[in-house]
């Protein structure tokens, strides 16, 4: 059993695209999308203790406050665990398509387990706590199909550099699929493995082959959303630029990392007030 503190990263989820391919009689939606990590995100940090209490700080702790609905609360309850002590540190946004809520949960689950020897919840336990928390525990580059619950892994994805852009206004998910009209779309193709020979030839086929049906629900939830897009594209040596999840983050693709991050200064130099980062993505 390792002493504690146990601390386990929860980095962000990113969309590369997403297909909204049905919608189930209970009203989840069937998804299609390829999935991988930055190398940026929050961190949970359990300890042993009497009861379960949560502490929540970091730059994006604001808009959170530690109830007991908050995931990583909920991660542990779905662990059996009565007695931790919860340390969460934000940083990514809340309600932004990145998955910070999903990433939270699964890393507390991961630390837990570590903690106390405990077994992970059972599957249907760990998409209760979310469509994304799946993909979040795996924590691998994966085809995401289901409501989120099955899992492939892709093959290995070429050096990408990327740029997350929020522009601070939460987009919740009920809210994006509310809006949603067309639900019937076509899923993802198979990824052409010649494509995967580069950054640029595999953003070429990401922008060709593949879409984010989110996009127009989105931008009637948060039409700032359209300004998001525009500043990204037209950054230098931007080799895609598109909204994660349901929104509002949104990536643009570069082949090194002195691209991404010159493009990160140039758009925190216009847009003092947007959360932007630059990462290398998981491959
Ligand atoms: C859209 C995605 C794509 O990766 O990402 P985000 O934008 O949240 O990051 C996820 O499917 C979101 O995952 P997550 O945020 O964990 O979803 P949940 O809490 O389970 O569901 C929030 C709400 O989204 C809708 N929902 C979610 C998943 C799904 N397959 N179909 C849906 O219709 C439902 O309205 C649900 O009430
Ligand atoms: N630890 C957490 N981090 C972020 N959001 C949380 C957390 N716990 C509960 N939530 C709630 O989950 C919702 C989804 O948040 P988040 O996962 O950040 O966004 P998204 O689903 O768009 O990726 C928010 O409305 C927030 O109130």
């Amino acid at each position: 059993m390792p002493t504690d503190p146990v601390a386990e990263a929860a980095p962000a989820k990113i969309n590369l695209c997403l297909h909204v391919t049905g919608r189930r009689a209970d009203g989840y939606h069937l998804l299609d999308s390829l999935v991988t990590f930055a190398g940026v995100g929050d961190r949970v940090t359990v300890t042993h203790g009497k009861g379960l209490a949560l502490d929540v700080t970091g730059p994006e702790a604001a808009l959170l406050v530690p109830e007991a609905d908050n995931l990583v609360l909920r991660a542990a309850r779905a662990m059996g665990v009565a007695d931790a002590q919860l340390a969460l540190w934000k940083t990514l946004p809340v309600a932004s398509g990145i998955g910070g809520g999903s990433a939270d949960a699964a890393a507390t689950l991961r630390a837990l387990l570590r903690l106390t020897g405990r077994s992970l919840p059972s599957a249907e336990k760990v998409l209760a706590l979310g469509a994304d928390v799946p993909v979040c525990l795996a924590l691998q580059p994966v085809r995401m199909q289901g409501v989120g619950d099955l899992l492939s892994p892709l093959p290995r994805l070429p050096d990408i550099w990327c740029v997350l852009v929020n522009p601070r206004v939460p987009v919740p998910t009920p809210q994006v699929f509310a809006a949603l009209t067309t639900r019937q779309n076509p899923p993802v193709p198979d990824i052409p493995p010649e494509t995967l020979q580069s950054a640029a030839s595999f953003a070429a086929w990401l922008a060709t082959a593949t879409r984010n049906d989110l996009v127009p629900p989105a931008l009637t939830v948060a039409p700032i959303l359209a300004q998001v897009q525009t500043a990204l594209s037209t950054t230098d040596r931007c080799l895609l630029a598109r909204m994660s999840g349901s929104g509002g983050t949104h990536f643009g693709l570069f082949t090194t990392q002195a691209a991404a991050e010159a493009a990160g200064q140039r758009l925190r130099k216009a847009r003092p007030d947007w959360w932007i980062v630059s990462s290398a993505l998981q491959r």
